[in-house]
């Protein structure tokens, strides 16, 4: 398969890309929910990102894709400062969530990840009930309110598809669901300290195809309420779920546009030639 890329560090670099319909920010402050300028990201001497400029608008879902090691994931935990715990981590560059950037000094990183949920690849429930699972972050905020805590538990349980399956077994161990259940349920505790924007890091890669299209289905409806960011290596699913799609190789953003475009009239051969399977 390697033999067929037709892609040479050189058109690489001299690729510059825009975000798509960058709107001037003095004007249209509401346009962008996300936005990075310039970002590189190092570990140790390794250079994993090599200088990304995106916009990601209010309510949109948008792909990261891309081949194994192009720093997908790297890009989507620097939103919620997940890289901060990785020993040689480094970062340059700005990334701006609601106009604030989110690397400066004064930033209360406990908030931050409060308002950007994360979801990850493989469902990791506590070995704890369903309720305590989705009531977890709230009592860690310290609310203590019961009602509350029972109706934020009902709605993320509720919004997260799960409700119907789980109501008359609240107090069953979270780890006797089933893989798509407990991914459910982890999509469920993330949303029920009410974030904004979702990060999804390959949230079906796990999944049977059955439990994978009711997630595909949950996160389409969600787009209603969140900003949703998700990095997946199924083409099908990025072209099924995606508003925009953003193409990654060797730590650039090679092409980022509408979805459709992307997956039906790509600017770049790189792009072409990952969309139609010809490597990764
Ligand atoms: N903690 C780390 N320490 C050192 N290097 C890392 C670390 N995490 C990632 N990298 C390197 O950074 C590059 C980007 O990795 P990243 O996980 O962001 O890629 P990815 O596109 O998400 O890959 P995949 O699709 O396989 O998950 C890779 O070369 C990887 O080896």
């Amino acid at each position: 398969m390697a033999k067929e890329i037709e892609i040479t560090m050189e058109n690489i670099k001299s690729t510059k890309i825009d975000s798509p319909e960058i709107v001037d920010e003095s004007t249209q402050q509401n346009a962008s929910r996300i936005e990075t300028k310039g970002v590189k990201v190092w570990y140790d001497d390794f250079m994993a990102i090599k200088g990304i400029d995106m916009v990601i608008k209010p309510n949109t879902i948008t792909a990261f894709i891309g081949p194994s090691g192009c720093g997908k994931s790297t890009f989507l935990r620097l939103f919620n400062r997940m890289n901060d715990y990785v020993e040689g981590f480094k970062m340059e560059g700005k990334i701006k969530i609601d106009g604030d950037n989110i690397y400066k000094k004064k930033v209360n990183v406990e908030q931050l990840r409060k308002e950007i949920g994360m979801v990850f690849q493989k469902p990791n429930p506590f070995p704890k009930s369903i309720f305590d699972n989705v009531a977890y972050g709230l009592q860690i905020q310290g609310i203590k309110d019961k009602k509350l805590i029972n109706e934020r538990v009902e709605k993320a349980l509720k919004q997260a598809d799960l409700w119907e399956e789980v109501k008359d077994n609240l107090k069953k161990s979270a780890l006797a669901l089933s893989g798509g259940q407990q991914q459910r349920l982890c999509i469920a505790r993330t949303l029920a300290v009410q974030p904004s924007i979702l990060l999804m890091d390959e949230p079906t890669s796990a999944l049977d195809p059955i439990s994978t299209a009711k997630i595909e289905e949950l996160i389409h409806h969600l787009k209603e309420e969140y900003t949703i960011i998700i990095v997946t290596h199924n083409m099908q699913q990025a072209s099924r779920i995606s508003d925009y799609t953003a193409f990654f190789y060797l730590g650039e953003l090679i092409e980022y546009d509408k979805t459709r475009k992307i997956f039906t009239n790509p600017e770049k051969k790189q792009t072409e030639n990952y969309i139609t399977g010809r490597f990764g």
